[in-house]
């Protein structure tokens, strides 16, 4: 496709010249959309399907809202959960008016935003690229630290715990199996009336109404409490939040009011956001002190409106909170004061792109802050990145790293894909009779979501579905709308994997075993939490023998029992891992556990045909490096286009060229992780064209083309924000094969 087929997102022979006028026209398509939005929703009859048992009035409406969702959602403006929203479109926005940037215009909304994508297909890719890279130069404004002094150590040990030998302590870590490390760790306490609390704090707790401290609270607390910087590991449900709010919140009474933010929690997901912020709202009534929410999908005015009327605490995902730090030239927020700094799901965070963009914001704060992280999963790799955060951390591990809670009885079903719903619906019918709880049940697919979820609804089951393409605002409904007990089957990519607390959630159900293992712990970890039992239940084909040898692992680590037919499955894995077909790998670490990942896909590829004999098939085995120079990012292509498919509607495409992409960089932005990602957060479909030509090899006239990706979409916007998440895993790739060529020749 040449350049000239490319859509213009402009209003057609419209220059628009101004500011105001590129943003009435943005408000316009913003209302054109919504009424064609709203006129759909008006026409789509609503049909339901022999009900096996009769559904309530409320959850009948909301079921309904459901399949509507379903059908009318692809034409809405996507947002992802922790992307760059707004910085991507300010980017589009600068290419259109080929003007240097200015650094923080406030917006007006962010649904504004989501329709503002302004000429960037009249750019040259590498004019596109060069451009992309200015922006993630751009720096977020930088405003001295305060030198204020802060008080961060507010602990005085008990006597009790004092009295206690060394051997008791012992003693008591090793019942939860609790390991410590580092300068001076405290001992642990064993009761609330140990920390020396202010009253306004006793009765916070009071009112919570919990007995004692879990065993993360007692090792975590005391620590945090003498100013300790601190990584904690526990698994799901065991208390994290409370761990570094209680301190937060003990933090900010022991210290001055200021008129700038004194402490900040960090998550990577909306979701998760929304409720950490909850739990702080007792304390920040009773304390009387004043917190604010920050993510993505949500106007950005009204949070602005929030932060200037004054807060102690910000919570936000990375995204939002850098946007809100460069609005208007860093007049909005200043990070300079804070001294209590949260990285809640701390791997995630780190994840592939975030960590530009939490270091960023760790970078105006106060250097002599402190920062506590947090997690139920810690893969090795994550660890060097996240002590670069921390100064000399405390490290407690409660149990061992990775593991699923013991309180969760974990079931495995190998079956047929097509027998897999009719054994869901086996499974839901014996829950419903002996259980009142909820239900969510994971796919790993979008659309996958909403079609078992309108299957569930034919059948009698009222379910919702949730995942990353939704908008926002009915994200946020779906989970009140869980949680309220307004509906009691949730459908859900693994969007909603990671720090959901809802009570009375007894049973998981994985109708896709998750791909990563990390994952696999934080989704069967919503049920079983703060010491309730639950149930998961996994669905395996025979074919996924490499899950199966993973999920066996896990078993095996939490001393579970290993289900037979699962034994078996790993068993024939591990036995071809012993012939050399395949190399291990996981999630899950250890030196010789690394290159699973890689090896699946190598082997993806190779079905897929993306290499040809010429090439060499082992990543990183052959020296490509002199290939990687800055001048290769000019092979980094797009070409984006769209095609009508009605009056009004069409699809939107990008191609992506990566055939002349170094081997290792094409593998690392088209591999199956990395995709899965782009596909959930932008809602876009991808897949690979083309065939892989070798160096100096072009196609002939009726050859396949070269190798790209093509990405397609609804909108525009999901469109270009899936390009940009690949470029950054291009930029990736190219980084590592970098350090790859760097390592291999320091090495004497
Ligand atoms: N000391 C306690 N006693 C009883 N319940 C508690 C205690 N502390 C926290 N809880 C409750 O336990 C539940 C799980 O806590 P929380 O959400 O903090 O878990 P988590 O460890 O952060 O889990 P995840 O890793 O999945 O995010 C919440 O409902 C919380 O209110």
């Amino acid at each position: 496709m040449s350049q000239d087929a490319v859509s213009s997102p402009r209003l057609a022979g419209q220059e628009l010249t101004s500011a105001e006028e590129k943003r009435r026209a943005r408000l316009s398509k913003l209302a054109a959309w919504k009424k064609k939005k709203e006129a759909v929703t008006a026409k789509q009859p609503v049909k339901f399907a022999a009900r096996a048992r009769p559904v309530p009035k409320k959850a009948a409406k909301l079921v309904r809202r459901n399949l509507l969702d379903a059908e009318t959602e692809m034409s809405a403006p996507v947002e992802d959960e922790i992307h760059h929203e707004v910085d991507l479109d300010k980017f589009y926005e600068s290419l259109s008016t080929d003007k240097p940037k200015e650094q923080g215009t406030i917006f007006e909304s962010d649904e504004e935003l989501g329709s503002e994508s302004d000429d960037v297909d009249q750019v040259d890719p590498e004019k596109l690229l060069q451009a992309i890279n200015e922006k993630n130069k751009k720096t977020v404004p930088e405003h001295p630290p305060s030198r204020s002094p802060f008080a961060k150590s507010l602990y005085v040990e008990n006597s009790a715990i004092s009295e206690l030998s060394n051997e008791e302590v012992d003693l008591l870590r090793l019942k939860d199996a609790i390991s410590v490390r580092g300068k001076t760790v405290r001992r642990p306490i064993v009761a609330w009336n140990q920390l020396g609390l202010p009253s306004s704090l006793v009765s916070v707790l009071e009112t919570l109404d919990f007995a004692a401290p879990t065993p993360i609270q007692c090792e975590s607390l005391p620590n945090i409490m003498s100013g300790r910087d601190l990584i904690g590991i526990a698994k799901t449900g065991s208390g994290k939040t409370l761990s570094f709010l209680l301190p937060l919140f003990r933090h900010l009474l022991a210290n001055p009011a200021s008129s700038s933010v004194r402490a900040l929690v960090m998550t990577p997901t909306r979701e998760l956001a929304m409720q950490i912020f909850k739990e702080c709202q007792l304390f920040l009534r009773t304390l009387n002190l004043k917190g604010c929410c920050c993510y993505g999908g949500q106007s950005i005015s009204h949070q602005i409106a929030e932060i200037k009327k004054g807060c102690d605490l910000v919570v936000a995902t990375p995204g939002r909170l850098i946007d809100l730090l460069c609005a208007n030239g860093g007049r909005v927020l200043r990070l300079s004061h804070v001294t209590y700094l949260v990285l809640d799901e701390a791997d995630r965070m780190f994840d592939m792109g975030f960590e530009p963009q939490v270091m960023k914001i760790l970078k105006v704060t106060r250097p002599d802050r402190q920062t506590v992280l947090f997690s139920a999963t810690f893969p090795p790799r994550m660890e060097a990145l996240a002590r670069r955060c921390l100064s000399e951390p405390v490290e407690i591990l409660v149990g061992a790293k990775n593991l699923v809670n013991d309180r969760i009885e974990q079931r495995f079903n190998v079956l047929e894909d097509d027998a897999k719903f009719p054994k869901l619906l086996e499974i839901l019918a014996k829950f419903k009779l002996v259980d009142q709880g909820k239900v969510l049940i994971f796919v790993d697919r979008q659309d996958g979501c909403d079609l078992l979820a309108n299957q569930l609804i034919s059948q009698g089951y009222p379910a919702l579905s949730l995942h990353g393409g939704k908008e926002q605002i009915d994200r946020d409904g779906i989970i009140t709308d869980f949680k309220n007990n307004i509906i009691d089957i949730l459908v859900a990519t693994s969007v909603a994997s990671r720090g959901l607390d809802v009570k009375d959630l007894n049973l998981i159900v994985n109708y896709d075993p998750p791909s990563h293992m990390e994952d696999y712990v934080h989704r069967v970890g919503r049920t079983g939490r703060a010491g309730n039992s639950g149930t998961s239940v996994t669905f395996l084909n025979r074919h996924q023998e490499r899950s199966a040898s993973d999920i066996v692992k896990i078993l095996e680590l939490s001393e579970a029992a290993v289900p037979e037919e699962l034994q078996k499955m790993a068993t024939r894995f591990r036995e071809r891992l012993r012939k050399g077909e395949v190399k291990y790998g996981s999630g899950f670490g250890g030196r010789g556990l690394e290159k699973l990942e890689e090896i699946r896909e190598q082997k993806r590829r190779l079905d897929n045909g993306l290499y040809d004999e010429d090439e060499p098939q082992e990543p990183g085995n052959e020296d490509e490096t002199a290939e990687v120079s800055s001048d290769k990012l000019g092979n980094f292509q797009v070409e984006f286009g769209s095609t009508k498919r009605g009056a009004d509607s069409a699809i939107y495409h990008a191609r992506l060229n990566i055939n002349d992409l170094p081997q290792s960089t094409r593998w690392h932005v088209s591999n199956k992780d990395n995709i899965n990602k782009v596909v959930e957060s932008t809602s876009t479909a991808i897949t690979t064209k083309g065939r892989y030509y070798g160096p100096g090899k072009e196609p002939g006239p009726s050859d396949d083309p070269k190798l790209y990706l093509l990405i397609e979409g609804d909108n525009e916007v999901g469109v270009r924000q899936a390009v940009e998440m690949l470029r950054r895993g291009l930029v990736e790739g190219l980084k590592g094969s970098l350090e790859e060529r760097k390592r291999k020749f320091s090495i004497v």
